[in-house]
């Protein structure tokens, strides 16, 4: 059931992609398909004339050698510059069609699941491959219309020449089983394929460059990467030493019955039971069928190839269906008039055992400012995370004016928020663009990346830039300027500021490369607009940091730990009650005297 689908996922797309190109190349890949065996069988019905010294026969041998010889130039010739542009359009439309797939996933949960990972990666990786489906389609169908004539043509001349081919299937599963081993081991093998790209990346970027001089760690890299590498090559060796093996084997047994099919006919021959002509067409043909065979056992790999490619391509058509979080229709609200409340919120994190956030009830009011704090692994982020529905909560729900979060379309959702991130995205693009990006709508509005820059504390980073604003940010590019930690991280807080009233702006450590000082005067300044801001849209700021400093500022305080909450009141009302929060705010004051 699921091979038939897969099959006829790979029959429409290719179709879908280039339908006239496709059907034409059928007809002439049908055609091509027939002229080899029917120009055989013309061979021998000369021989069979020429013998029997008869002029209709001659004439019928010659008209469709001639006739075999016009439709292979026309297929040809017509077909080759059809079948490429069909290609093509295949491995265009697989591209936007995995965008598709994977951009219509809401949630961050298929990049960190290592089977969706996984998938996607080897997908995108074979998506040109994949354009080669049609080809490889065409092929198919050539095939199967030349074995349909030529087992005619044998089983005309004797049925037990029918063995032949049957043999020949012995030669495509020994190709078939060589290519799932090599592919077998191709898989296996992603992991380390991952892990050593992953630590060339780290080895060759200037980033992390000093830590690696520092701690001497370039060899142990290299050290690292060899091995891998050896693990990988060997794996796959070992599976094609294997496959030639035993496909040395099947040719050797096919040679010999080859062998014997043609002294079994010419015996015939000799005894008057066939004629010439059939001696003819059995050598032909048993040239044909071991040509064929050995075409189709070569380009098992490739058939398996794509239907294996496609195959993943269902699975993930399939994951993005169930993930596609399609009941959510609901819009987004324009203001916030009661806020968000999280209401026996747990999650666990796909895969995971263990739930990292239980029993998390609570209000985050409409206009106010909250700040999370907690230990190192609390649950804060995950708690960010879940506002944002980057994930849906694994029991409970987290509402918006009353209404499910999970009911509300997330494209909606998303756009009327705002985020900042410890770990944000150092965008190597021209600084007004990196700026910009918060808020794509107004990217070339002058004004707005001005008012967000000030607003991120981001001006004096500007004024230092050789071009202002038109800066090209990275050190890949000639004229490309890098930045300082600090510098990066003002500019991706600008880009946090760019929506001028988001219903939640989302800060999760934005301000940690920053000096306490200048996070607390940022944080200052934005508390005064975001007053003004809240009061018109309700809107609601999250703000995750280690700074009590900062945190004394928010409205409500809330103090994780291992998962939940603990304790949630104003700085005051913490501080008066003498628990966790007041020990770690005058852990850290005590540091800053
Ligand atoms: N993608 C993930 N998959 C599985 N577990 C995760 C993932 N992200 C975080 N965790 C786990 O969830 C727990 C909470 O992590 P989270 O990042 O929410 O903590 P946090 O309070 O923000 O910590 P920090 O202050 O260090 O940023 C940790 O135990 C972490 O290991």
């Amino acid at each position: 059931m699921r091979s038939l689908r897969i099959f006829r996922l790979w029959l429409t797309t290719s179709f879908r992609a280039a339908p006239l190109p496709m059907a034409i190349s059928t007809v002439l890949v049908a055609a091509r398909a027939v002229t080899a065996p029917t120009q055989t069988y013309g061979v021998s019905r000369l021989v069979d004339g020429l013998a029997a010294d008869r002029p209709s026969t001659i004439g019928w041998g010659i008209g469709i050698i001639v006739a075999g010889l016009a439709v292979a130039f026309v297929a040809d010739v017509v077909g080759f510059p059809l079948q490429t542009t069909a290609q093509e359009r295949m491995a265009g439309r697989v591209h936007a069609d995995l965008l598709d797939v994977t951009t219509g996933i809401p949630g961050l949960a298929h990049h960190e699941r290592p089977d969706v990972s996984d998938r996607l990666e080897i997908v995108r990786e074979r998506a040109w491959r994949m354009g080669a489906g049609s080809e490889v389609l065409l092929w198919l169908f050539g095939t199967v219309t030349n074995t349909v004539t030529v087992l005619s043509l044998l089983g005309s001349v004797h049925p037990l020449l029918l063995l032949l081919p049957l043999l020949g299937t012995a030669r495509i599963w020994s190709a078939y089983l060589s290519s799932t081993r090599q592919q077998k081991a191709w898989e296996d093998s992603m992991p380390q394929e991952r892990l050593v790209d992953r630590l060339i990346e780290v080895a060759k970027d200037p980033r992390t460059g000093l830590e690696l001089r520092v701690f001497g760690l370039g060899q142990v890299l290299l050290d690292r990467i060899f091995s891998l590498q050896t693990e990988r090559f060997r794996r796959r060796v070992d599976a094609a030493r294997w496959g030639g093996k035993v496909d040395g084997a099947v040719r050797l047994v096919f040679g010999l019955a080859y062998a014997g099919a043609v002294v079994w006919v010419v015996a015939r021959a000799r005894a008057g039971e066939q004629t010439a002509g059939d001696v003819v067409l059995v050598l032909l043909l048993a040239s044909q069928v071991d040509q064929m065979t050995g075409g189709i056992a070569q380009n098992v790999y490739w058939v398996g190839e794509v239907v294996r490619s496609f195959s993943r391509y269902d699975w993930l058509r399939e994951y993005a269906k169930d993930n596609s979080w399609k009941a959510g229709t609901t819009p987004a609200p324009a203001r916030l008039t009661s806020g968000i409340e999280l209401r026996n919120v747990g999650f666990a994190y796909p895969g995971a055992d263990s739930a990292v956030l239980s029993g998390i009830d609570l209000r985050l009011p409409a206009g106010s400012a909250i700040a999370l704090v907690g230990e190192n692994g609390a649950g804060k982020t995950t708690l960010v995370k879940l506002l944002a529905r980057m994930y849906d909560p694994t029991t409970g729900q987290v509402l918006v004016d009353g209404t499910d979060l999970a009911s509300i379309a997330p494209d909606s959702w998303r756009a009327q928020l705002s985020a900042g991130f410890q770990d944000f995205v150092k965008f190597e693009l021209i600084v007004r663009e990196v700026v910009g990006l918060g808020d794509v709508g107004r990217m070339s509005d002058e004004a707005a990346v001005g008012l967000a820059v000030s607003r991120g504390d981001a001006e004096s980073v500007v004024a230092g830039l050789p071009r202002g604003l038109d800066t090209q940010l990275g050190k890949k590019f000639t004229d490309g300027v890098e930045l300082s930690g600090g510098q990066w991280q003002r500019l991706a807080l600008a880009r946090a500021f760019m929506r001028e009233r988001p219903l939640l702006l989302l800060l999760d450590e934005p301000t940690a490369a920053l000096d306490p000082e200048a996070e607390h005067r940022l944080y200052e300044q934005y508390a005064a607009a975001a007053k003004i801001a809240a009061a018109e849209t309700g809107g609601i700021t999250v703000l995750v940091s280690h700074r009590f400093s900062t945190v004394r500022m928010a409205d409500l305080i809330v103090v994780m730990h291992q998962g939940r909450i603990e304790e949630v009141g104003t700085h005051e009302a913490l501080l008066a009650a003498n628990t966790r929060y007041a020990d770690l705010f005058n852990l850290q004051a005590r540091a800053y005297r």
